[in-house]
């Protein structure tokens, strides 16, 4: 059996179908319009970085604290603002979204979720939902699971090897209340392909293993040109 993690699978297969910046060698509709991206390598701090904000976002919606506290808060929100503006960069520049190794692979807007899995036959991942995305009486937002469907179906199309694909359409069935801050696995998979069209499906269970929701979603191949 193979030690190698989810993440390294990962890297991997992004490394072997890494593409020159001219897009030369490559085939060009593997990316449709999409720009070339190089992976952009998160710094040994990057992580910590990610998860300090989450901690913050997760405080920004369970807090209420007086407004002394708030003014402080503003000041110190403003100089991060000020310290971290100089580095802006346009999309594809930026380590976030980019590093399979961290949840959400560095993004703060994905959930923070760690690849466990990553091959042709499909892609699981595992986290929580946590304080900042609540709904209601101890669930998790209803938006917020798209949102992890979503991204693990782009995840999902890349592991299969298919060209880049865009979301046609995504159906959530809620099963059952999804938890926040309780470990969970989601799985998902290609179940069939008809031309450029991929219908992916997945599953979001507990550790008992009980189904909290599954998807379905319509992956359509872009074609040469198209964003
Ligand atoms: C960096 C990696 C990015 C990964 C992306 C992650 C996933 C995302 O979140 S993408 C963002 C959300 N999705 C979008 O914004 C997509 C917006 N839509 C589009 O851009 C276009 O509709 C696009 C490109 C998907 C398809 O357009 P187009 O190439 O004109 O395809 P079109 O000819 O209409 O449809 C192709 C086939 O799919 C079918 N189809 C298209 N949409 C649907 C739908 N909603 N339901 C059912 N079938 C559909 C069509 O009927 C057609 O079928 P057939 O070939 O059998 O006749």
């Amino acid at each position: 059996m193979s030690e190698q993690t989810g993440a390294d699978a990962a890297r991997n297969v992004s490394a072997d179908r890494e593409i020159s910046a001219d897009g030369a060698g490559d085939d060009y509709e593997h990316h449709g319009g999409f720009p070339v991206y190089e992976p952009v390598k998160a710094g040994p701090n990057y992580g910590t970085f990610v998860e300090t904000f989450r901690r913050l976002q997760d405080l920004m919606v369970s807090t209420h604290a007086p407004d002394d506290v708030i003014d402080r808060a503003i000041e110190q929100t403003e100089a991060l603002v000020e310290l971290l503006a100089p580095y802006e960069v346009p999309e594809g520049r930026s380590p976030a979204g980019f590093n399979v190794e961290l949840p959400g692979r560095g993004s703060a807007l994905l959930l923070p979720w760690k690849i466990e899995k990553f091959g042709e036959d499909g892609v699981r991942e595992r986290g929580m939902f946590r304080r900042y995305h609540l709904g209601g009486n101890g669930a998790a937002h209803g938006g917020t699971l798209p949102l992890l469907f979503d991204d693990l179906f782009g995840m999902v199309i890349h592991a299969n090897g298919r060209p880049i694909a865009r979301t046609g359409y995504l159906h959530v069935n809620y099963r059952k209340i999804t938890p926040i801050e309780t470990e969970l696995v989601v799985d998902g998979w290609v179940d069939r392909v008809e031309g450029r069209k991929a219908y992916c499906k997945a599953e979001l269970r507990d550790l008992d293993g009980n189904l909290l929701a599954d998807s379905e979603a319509l992956m359509i191949q872009l074609l040469p040109g198209q964003q």
